[in-house]
């Protein structure tokens, strides 16, 4: 066997030349990789790109919101038909004379509402599939806005496997019992295979099982369940009773079945690696989730092999042996996706993510051989949106910016691919590294394998202006025509990296497990030495191996000093270049537009001369006189200057004699307002004195007034005073009334008490009747005087003046006295 993976590797790293001189076009590309392919057997096959249209049913309450409003209409398995709704921007520009309110795109197959998982598996990638397992590389993405079902496309729900779940399904039942359960063949970079020992195949055992044990038992039984019996109850279609894939039951497969089953000797090893790229950092969904402490995941860099192919640098490749193993890892990885809360979508994607599975057909007939290796990527991108429509600010703007602009390389990528076929033997810079997911996505579009792309649209009337840039975007996709490199299994044997990282090279006779175990033995031998070495031996190995340590970290150092010199240079080269051209562009240009404002000048000078020229003769035919008119006209002119002359002459004259007898009229005048002035002085003198007269009168009778006002003042004073000394004379005397009321009511029930007495007295006997009858006659007129001195009203007690008032308090009490 031929040692392919290096030859390969010469032919891409003319390649990664290319890609230096940043010009690189497919049409570069792909002549340069045909020597090494063979030509009977595969011959490079060119097709259009296929791509998959899907339309997703609306949910409940987009119909509740009135979003269904006939945008999208089927025409046939082929072509959709895009009419746009009220309030659409496309409606409006259309309203305006700009672009058109209806479109029609064709696709390689389109899928309504009502397509099953399984039916939009069958007819997209199980095709793609079959390639796969028969060696070839392919990549399947999904493109569409946020919430059009990408990621239902892609992985499906618990109830309902997606496209990756079905295919990890189909891929296993395929293999049925053909797995190469030694698991020790890893795929190491981009293309190769690294070689582990027991040591390390038990190292990556144990970083399964690590993981695996994340997820809880009693998730490990949904899994299981939901696997088996949910999720992939569709796909129990696909599996026979007797467990043979029914996929394989299609004439392709059924050749590929009888090729394998004429070759039992054949097995495969599955590994599989999941990561997404969010905010244009690359991280390893299958590495535990830092703790709490460090929140940070590490980012992974990508990096070029030496095929020129960009590869993510320490991504964990994990083996699976079986599709359940599979969706556990795959249900992990999930849990560790940029997943957020949008506007549009609940559980929206904000990152673009990239399931990988590698296939190694291992050959053992007589030692482990590995044949080749093949690569299926499956990408859910992150929904092109609008940020605005999705209500994004913070995290979420900065999210859909990065989001937005890598979606956005990937169109130039495309349309740059299209504009390739279209200009032959033009260099047209694609822009692949400008993203990482461009970066990653290069192999697949430049021959290494086949792509397929599926878009996925809603039909919501508010989303239709997003959707109709998404079905542009794949019309011009599915313009693009693949050149795809026949890479069976037998034509690209990837290199095999030994324990120690260095390509193991061996010839087509000899097997890869018996260089191996060559290279292990001697490997073995050493390890004894150091055994059974002594001191002296074992520090002296020691020095030994540090010597070669530091000779070939000096040598790696110098060629990473020449590559960086090489690489620097081609650079320089290349900006003294792009300089060189744009300074003759710029000269060009400069003398150009000289020439044109030298020309304009001229233009504008020859106008104004003519402007001018045309003037001028305008005027002169406007004023035109012939002569014996125009000396006509001097004579009379003539004739006027003169009688002017005459007349001003005569106007002197005059003005002289005027001015001689205005100067004695002021004369006169001048004596008659003196005397006029001295009567007014006097005048004035008179009304003078009469005014100060007056003033003096005013003053006297303004202190007059004054005096007058002081007194009213100090009477009012007096009087409030007296009113207030009043008022309080009256508060004592209504306390004086109402103590006396009192009295009154205690002198009523006394008066009956004596009235009683009387009685008593009247009726037990006469001899007292004298003493008796003149006690009451003597208090009944005391009391009736009381009586009417207390009934008295407040007022008729005011009047009766002040020397009442200072005898009533002793009156009082001598009132009381007696009662
Ligand atoms: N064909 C379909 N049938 C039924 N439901 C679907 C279908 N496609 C998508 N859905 C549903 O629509 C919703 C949005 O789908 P999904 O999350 O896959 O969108 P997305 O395009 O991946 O969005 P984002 O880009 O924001 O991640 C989900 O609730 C999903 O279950």
């Amino acid at each position: 066997m031929a040692s392919c993976g290096l030859e390969a590797g010469a032919v891409f790293e003319s390649t990664s030349c290319s890609l230096l001189s940043g010009r690189l076009t497919l049409a570069d590309m792909l002549p340069e990789l045909s020597p090494v392919l063979p030509t009977s057997e595969g011959e490079q096959v060119s097709e259009s790109l296929k791509v998959y249209l899907r339309v997703r049913p609306f949910s409940k309450a987009e119909l509740a919101s009135n979003e269904s409003q006939g945008c999208v209409t089927i025409e046939s398995s082929e072509i959709v038909a895009l009419q746009a709704p009220k309030d659409s921007a496309a409606l409006k520009n259309s309203e305006k004379g700009i672009g058109q309110s209806m479109h029609k795109f064709t696709f390689t197959q389109i899928f309504g509402s009502e397509t099953t998982q399984n039916e939009f598996f069958d007819g997209t990638i199980k095709d793609l599939l079959t390639a796969f397992i028969d060696g070839q590389n392919a990549l399947v993405f999904t493109y569409g806005v946020t919430n059009a079902g990408k990621t239902y496309t892609i992985q499906g729900s618990s109830k309902d496997a997606g496209i990756l779940p079905r295919s990890l399904d189909l891929i296993f039942n395929h293999i049925n019992g053909r797995l190469y359960l030694k698991n020790d063949l890893k795929p190491h970079l981009s293309n190769d295979i690294m070689k582990m020992d027991f040591g390390q195949v038990e190292h990556e055992e144990a970083i399964k099982s690590a993981l695996l044990s994340t997820l809880k038992e009693e998730t490990d039984h949904n899994v299981k369940a939901s696997t088996n019996q949910s999720s992939l109850k569709d796909i129990s279609c696909l599996v026979c009773p007797n467990n043979v894939s029914l996929v394989c039951v299609a004439a392709d497969m059924q050749d590929c079945e009888d090729k394998m089953n004429k070759d039992q000797e054949v097995q495969f090893s599955v590994w599989m690696s999941f990561f997404e790229i969010y905010n244009e950092y690359v991280y390893d969904l299958l590495k535990t989730f830092p703790s709490s402490k460090c929140p940070k995941r590490p980012a992974l860099r990508v990096y070029d092999d030496q095929t020129g192919n960009s590869y993510v640098r320490d991504l964990r490749w994990m083996c699976v042996n079986s599709t359940e193993e599979a969706s556990k890892i795959l249900k992990i990885g999930n849990k560790n996706r940029s997943l957020a809360f949008t506007k549009m979508n609940h559980q929206s994607s904000r990152s673009h993510s990239i399931f990988s599975i590698r296939l190694l057909r291992v050959s053992v007939e007589d030692e482990p051989c590995v044949l080749g290796v093949s690569e299926l990527s499956l990408c859910d991108l992150a929904g092109s949106e609008r940020c605005n429509r999705t209500q994004t600010v913070g995290d979420r703007l900065k999210e859909a910016g990065n989001i937005n602009n890598s979606l956005l390389i990937l169109g130039k990528c495309i349309a740059a691919l299209k504009q390739t076929q279209n200009t032959k033997g033009k260099h047209v810079y694609i822009p692949f590294r400008e993203s990482k997911l461009t970066r990653l996505f290069q192999p697949f579009f430049c021959g290494k394998g086949k792509a397929c792309m599926i878009v996925n649209i809603n039909q919501c009337a508010s989303t239709y202006d997003e959707t109709l840039n998404v079905m542009k975007f794949s019309a011009v996709a599915k313009q693009v025509v693949q050149t795809i490199q026949p890479k069976a299994f037998e034509f690209w044997t990837p290199k095999v990296i030994g324990k120690d990282g260095k390509a193991i090279n061996f010839d087509a006779n000899v097997s890869i497990e018996e260089l191996l175990s060559e290279e292990n033995l001697l490997e073995d031998e050493d390890e004894m030495d150091v055994t059974t070495m002594s001191h002296e031996d074992a520090l002296k190995e020691v020095e030994n191996l540090r010597k070669k340590l530091s000779a070939e970290r000096q040598s790696k150092l110098v060629q990473e000093l020449q590559i960086r010199k090489e690489m620097g240079e081609a650079m320089f080269q290349q900006m003294l270049e792009l300089e060189e051209t744009w300074s003759k562009l710029c000269e060009d240009e400069r003398e150009k537009s000289e020439l044109l404002l030298e020309k304009r000048f001229e233009m504008y000078r020859n106008a104004i001369k003519q402007h001018a020229y045309h003037c001028a003769m305008e005027e002169v035919e406007d004023n035109y006189v012939p002569v014996e008119d125009f000396l006509a006209e001097q004579e009379k002119v003539k004739e006027r200057d003169q009688r002017i002359l005459e007349l001003e002459m005569t106007l002197t004259l005059q003005k002289q004699s005027s001015e001689a007898r205005s100067d004695l009229h002021i004369t006169e005048e001048r004596t008659s307002t003196e005397l006029k002035n001295q009567k007014i002085d006097g005048a004035v003198e008179e009304l003078q004195k009469q005014c100060r007269e007056k003033e003096e009168l005013i003053k006297s009778l303004q202190a007059q007034i004054k005096s007058i006002k002081d007194e009213s003042d100090q009477a009012i004073s007096k009087t409030n005073e007296e009113n207030t000394a009043l008022k309080q004379l009256i508060i004592l005397k209504d306390q004086e009334i109402q103590g006396l009321q009192g009295c009154v009511g205690h002198i009523g029930e006394l008066q009956a008490m004596v009235s009683e007495l009387q009685g008593k007295q009247n009726e037990s006997g006469k001899c007292s009747s004298l003493v008796d009858v003149k006690q009451p006659k003597s208090k009944r007129g005391l009391f009736s005087n009381f009586k009417s001195t207390v009934t008295r009203s407040p007022k008729s007690l005011k009047g009766q003046g002040k020397s009442e008032e200072a005898s009533t308090p002793s009156r009082k009490q001598s009132l009381l006295r007696k009662m």
